[in-house]
């Protein structure tokens, strides 16, 4: 594997899981595997899980992490090609990313979108320019339109909690928000889930479909309540319009999970990515209530940072 930005097939992607539930079961069994090897976080946004849980799984392979909170302490950069640079920009992706280049093995990078340029977001733009210039391999912290790392340890979560043989129902709900909202969690958590073979509802608002290069398989349907018929997995997440970009076109509390929401799917178990509003998003009855898978999910990120540490360094 060179870099790590997206599902890319299914064996590949049951040998990552494979790979994080060993070390899960044994983080540092392959502790000199990264010995001498430099990996360079690079958080353009802030950052909780994601950050922690790189240099976790750094550290578990004996691998050293640099961790560059660039929006604070770096300086600012300028993405455009052909740039004259007489404003607030002090120095050009191009010689940034190239010094990147030459100090790390691997480069980790968050770059969220604007939610403005449609256009320009949705290439991932910003994200591919460290691709371009830094000469090695990047994984995705969280790109303008895709968060890896978050299904894949969402996958492992869905693997751990499966109770049944059968093809578990997969629901990814929309929740209200207060601001606009990237989309990358939501077509990655498609992406993977369609991938890995698992039958995915989407329910949303009208006006709110992703794009449908992420959701092509999955059923869609705008009455939540019918959705959630028989979950057994309701991922529940926000974000903003697509076709009208980046725009809030409702934040009705009715589309919030309730306890209330669930009553015909008694086995469902709640996922959300975090970090989540309460009760804006998701209810504290459920966030702390048995169906929660929150916690897990969180803790998984380690391992699937670990395991796509430790192919890229194959
Ligand atoms: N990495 C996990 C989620 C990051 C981001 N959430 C946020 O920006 C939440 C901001 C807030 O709640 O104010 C998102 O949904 O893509
Ligand atoms: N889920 C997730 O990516 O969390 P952070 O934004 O805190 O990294």
């Amino acid at each position: 594997m060179n870099h790590f930005t997206q599902f890319e097939n299914r064996p590949l992607a049951d040998q990552l899981i494979e790979k994080a539930l060993a070390y899960k079961n044994n983080p540092r069994m392959d502790i000199s595997k990264g010995l001498g090897k430099r990996v360079g976080c690079i958080f353009l946004n802030p950052s909780l899980r994601t950050r922690a849980s790189t240099q976790i799984a750094a550290m578990n392979l004996g691998m050293e992490a640099i961790v560059m909170n660039m929006d604070k302490e770096g300086w600012a950069l300028e993405m455009k090609e052909g740039a004259i640079m007489n404003k607030g920009t002090v120095e050009h992706i191009k010689d940034a990313a190239a010094v990147m280049g030459t100090y790390f093995d691997v480069l980790a990078v968050r770059a969220f979108p604007s939610l403005v340029d449609k256009k320009e977001d949705s290439e991932d733009y910003i994200f591919n320019q460290f691709i371009k210039y830094s000469g090695i391999p990047v994984i995705s912290l969280e790109s303008a339109i895709r968060h890896p790392l978050q299904s894949l340890a969402d996958m492992i979560t869905i693997q751990e909690n499966i109770l049944s043989s059968t093809k578990p129902k997969v629901v990814l709900t929309w929740a209200p928000h207060i601001k606009a909202i990237p989309h990358a969690v939501a077509n990655s958590f498609a992406e993977w889930t369609l991938g890995c073979g698992h039958d995915l509802t989407i329910t949303h608002p009208e006006g709110y479909e992703l794009d449908d290069k992420f959701t092509k398989g999955a059923n869609i349907e705008y009455d939540q309540k019918k959705a959630l018929e028989e979950a057994d997995f309701v991922y529940v997440k926000n974000w903003s319009a697509f076709n009208d970009y980046g725009k809030i076109l409702t934040t009705d509390p009715a589309w919030m999970l309730r306890e209330t929401h669930l009553n015909k799917a008694p086995q469902a178990k709640v996922m959300h990515c975090l970090p989540v509003r309460r009760n804006i998003e998701l209810s504290d009855e459920i966030l702390d209530g048995k169906r929660s898978l929150v916690q897990k999910q969180a803790e998984n990120r380690i391992y699937s940072a670990q395991a796509v540490l430790s192919m890229i360094l194959e």
